[in-house]
């Protein structure tokens, strides 16, 4: 077991083997200095604060209606009744723990290429931050044979038959809210030809370790940041760390309810709907005690389509926000401007916040 730090970093530039340190070292110790304000760890006021996201029934007459509401002040609800086994998330959690817990040498040999997106290492967004997360992460996008190969040499089938399980089911559940979301906004499935029945879309699947941290308020699990996705399905285990921001209240801790899961806005769906359900920040803090693990279903459109706002949301009032893009192309200007990547893609918007209501095309015009 290494003694020093150095020795704990040393295998890979960013992965520690967090296990083998007894205090915080000097890269992963936050401070206001090294990210935006809303990337400091909690603050005692934070948990004061009694709001918390809304619990969705979906087996509830009313779920249109109440995911519609919480799309639009929240960003994020859970949802209860969702058609996902107990046993899955419970498989899905063990094979994710058993992940995270081969020597690191190990999961080094799965590890995301420098141009790569799937694989094993540290959150992608470290790049933007001068500080490290404290967390372990493993991406799969398409099929997980190969790096399930070098990780389990001899059993790779198992994980590999667990994911294709929980994408399989993930995959319908999402369908299911894009269903319900399009229909809050006025709008049939079936009239978004990508998004119609028996359609699907394109999805990774992230899995999320965070081990307990000797200095839990000077560290950072996953710093703020809002999914370029339409929407991200998210499993967390019992312990909780997932906070979301709202505007009023600051950042509110989405707690562990037995059973559900967590769904949150991404980019694209705040660019489908013109703004009207707004992609959330989010963050995952950690703790001194316990290992938290969460597993993201991040689900966007398939991958030439272009999305753009709704037409139907659209009249001289209600000019469109953003220009079409793919979430290929998203993806780029995400990696490129982070949480700037949303500007980056909006248009021009009236200084006045009025619209010539000559302008028949709906183009944006300052007037
Ligand atoms: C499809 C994707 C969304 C994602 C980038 C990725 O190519 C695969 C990992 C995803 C993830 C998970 C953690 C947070 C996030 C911002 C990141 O760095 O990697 C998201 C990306 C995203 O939604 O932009
Ligand atoms: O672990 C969590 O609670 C958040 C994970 C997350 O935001 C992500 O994987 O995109
Ligand atoms: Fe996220």
């Amino acid at each position: 077991m290494p003694s020093r730090v150095s020795d704990a970093i040393k295998p890979h530039k960013h992965v520690l083997d967090f296990t083998s340190l007894q205090e915080l070292p000097e890269s992963h110790a936050w401070s206001s200095l090294d990210s935006p304000s809303s990337n400091n760890p909690p603050t005692a006021a934070d948990s004061s604060v009694s709001e918390s996201v809304p619990v969705i029934d979906l087996d509830n007459p009313n779920a249109q209606e109440l995911v519609g509401r919480a799309c639009k002040t929240w960003g994020a609800f859970q949802v209860m009744n969702h058609g996902i086994e107990t046993s899955l998330l419970d498989r899905i959690e063990s094979t994710g723990k058993s992940l995270f817990s081969l020597p690191t040498h190990q999961k080094l040999k799965a590890a995301r290429a420098a141009d790569g997106v799937s694989g094993y290492g540290v959150a992608r967004i470290s790049s933007f931050f001068s500080k490290l997360m404290w967390s372990e992460g493993f991406t799969i996008l398409g099929s997980p044979l190969e790096h399930a190969r070098q990780l389990w040499p001899h059993d790779y089938n198992h994980f590999c038959g667990i994911i294709e399980e929980y994408e399989k089911e993930m995959q319908k559940l999402a369908g299911r809210l894009m269903g319900l979301m399009l229909g809050s906004l006025g709008i049939a499935q079936e009239d978004v030809d990508w998004a119609g029945p028996n359609k699907e879309g394109a999805a990774a699947i992230q899995l999320n370790s965070y081990p307990a941290c000797p200095d839990p308020d000077r560290a950072m699990g996953l710093a703020a940041h809002t999914d370029s996705t339409l929407l991200t399905i998210l499993y967390q285990n019992n312990t909780s760390g997932l906070q979301v921001l709202r505007d009023a209240s600051g950042w509110v801790t989405v707690p562990p309810v037995p059973g559900a899961l967590v769904v949150n806005i991404g980019d694209l769906l705040h660019i489908l709907s013109n703004g009207s359900y707004p992609s959330v920040l989010h963050r995952a803090v950690v703790n001194r005690t316990q290992q938290r693990l969460s597993v993201a279903y991040l689900y966007g459109p398939p991958s030439n389509v272009q999305i753009s706002p709704l037409s139907k949301l659209l009249d001289p009032t209600h000019p469109p926000l953003y220009r079409p893009v793919t979430w290929t192309e998203y993806l780029g200007a995400k990696a490129k401007h982070f949480n700037e990547a949303l500007s980056s893609v909006q248009l021009c918007i009236p200084r006045t916040g009025l619209v010539n209501q000559n302008n028949v095309e709906n183009r944006v015009e300052i007037i």
